[in-house]
């Protein structure tokens, strides 16, 4: 590695692509199982990790849904929040933007509330304790139909003030986010930022149609935009970050090694790319690990990890006084 790691360690880091359910480590799901008399169809902790050997993004979700099953009262999503930020406060991240998928436990009968009150409790306390920054990003699931998301958007009427902005994520393949056309412009007339996953398995056509037909502010993972030399000139000169997840893209079978990753070009060709985590409990790292197995794989240089912090918060939604004392801090490394 090219810089030490301590000083990557100290670097201020931001995390705006985070599935909160993507956290649950499987000690915790056992945990949550017992406490709720949830029965696992594995062993063991052992048994359960040993099931993490992913084909493809469904092969994965198949899991991720099964497991947020054990999710249940507001101290289960509480307390999944927080482990979640003792992580990324050991990371040195100082601002997350999390994203939460509320279909998959309304559709299980547990209440939009019960879901935000225990994700918020942990996050309002993070601050106070870390003085970890955030935001909370509400996810359409895209294999449902777009009327299950405006159902979802009329459960979250009552908490508007307590939502920062929409994502559109799950299976991408064969859900364009024209699907979601109708929802988006809804919630675009609503004051929601939007932001969409495009282009981790899906052609740079979904990329084109998040940025044109949801009029997303950020691209979530857009790795194949680079398959389209018009796109990456078009996200180039709209300065639309990409929320790259470079070790879940290795994990899910976008790229074979994290030597082929190719974060590097993104930065080359002069887009706004950020680095980050996903679902860091099925894919083997936290953020932190993400910048230290890229800054080792791809031999990222110093001045290029100073390039991604700079992105991470100039990509977020973080407030603009913030914004100027972070930069300051890392412009100071
Ligand atoms: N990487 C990912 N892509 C799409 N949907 C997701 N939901 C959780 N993780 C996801
Ligand atoms: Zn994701």
């Amino acid at each position: 590695m090219r810089v030490a790691s301590d000083w990557l360690a100290r670097l201020p880091k931001t995390e705006l692509h985070l599935h909160i359910e993507g956290t649950l480590e499987p000690e915790l799901m056992f945990a949550l199982a017992e406490r709720n008399g949830v029965a696992l169809p594995y062993a063991d902790v052992d048994a359960l990790r040993a099931a993490y050997d992913f084909n493809d993004l469904q092969s994965f979700l198949d899991l991720y849904y099964a497991g947020a099953d054990v999710l249940r009262t507001e101290a289960d999503f509480y307390d999944l929040t927080r482990a979640y930020l003792l992580r990324a406060h050991a990371d040195g991240v100082v601002h997350v933007e999390i994203f939460f998928d509320p279909q998959t436990h309304t559709v299980r009968g547990i209440s939009f509330a019960t879901v935000l009150n225990g994700i918020r409790r942990a996050l309002a306390e993070g601050e106070r304790e870390f003085g970890i920054t955030y935001r909370l990003i509400l996810c359409f699931l895209r294999h449902l139909p777009e009327s299950d998301g405006f159902a979802t958007l009329e459960d979250a009427m009552p908490y508007l003030a307590q939502i920062d902005g929409v994502g559109l994520d799950s299976s991408e393949s064969g859900h364009p986010p024209q699907k979601f056309a109708r929802l988006f412009a809804r919630c675009k007339a609503l004051g929601l930022p939007r932001v969409a996953h495009a282009g981790e398995e899906g052609p740079p056509e979904y990329v084109w149609q998040a940025l044109n037909v949801l009029d997303v502010s950020r691209i979530d993972h857009g790795v194949r935009s680079l398959e389209d030399p018009v796109l990456v000139a078009e996200l180039a000169r709209r300065r639309t970050p990409l929320t790259v997840c470079p070790l879940s893209n290795v994990r899910l079978k976008v790229y074979e090694r994290l030597e082929q990753h190719p974060l590097r070009q993104l930065l080359q060709a002069g887009l706004v790319a950020t680095v980050n985590s996903d679902d860091p409990a099925y894919f083997g790292g936290y953020v932190g690990e993400n910048w230290r197995a890229c800054a080792e794989a791809l031999d990222l240089t110093r001045d290029e990890l100073l390039q991604l912090a700079r992105n991470g918060i100039t990509a977020s939604w973080m407030d603009a006084a913030d914004k100027v004392r972070w930069l300051g801090v890392v412009e100071a490394m």
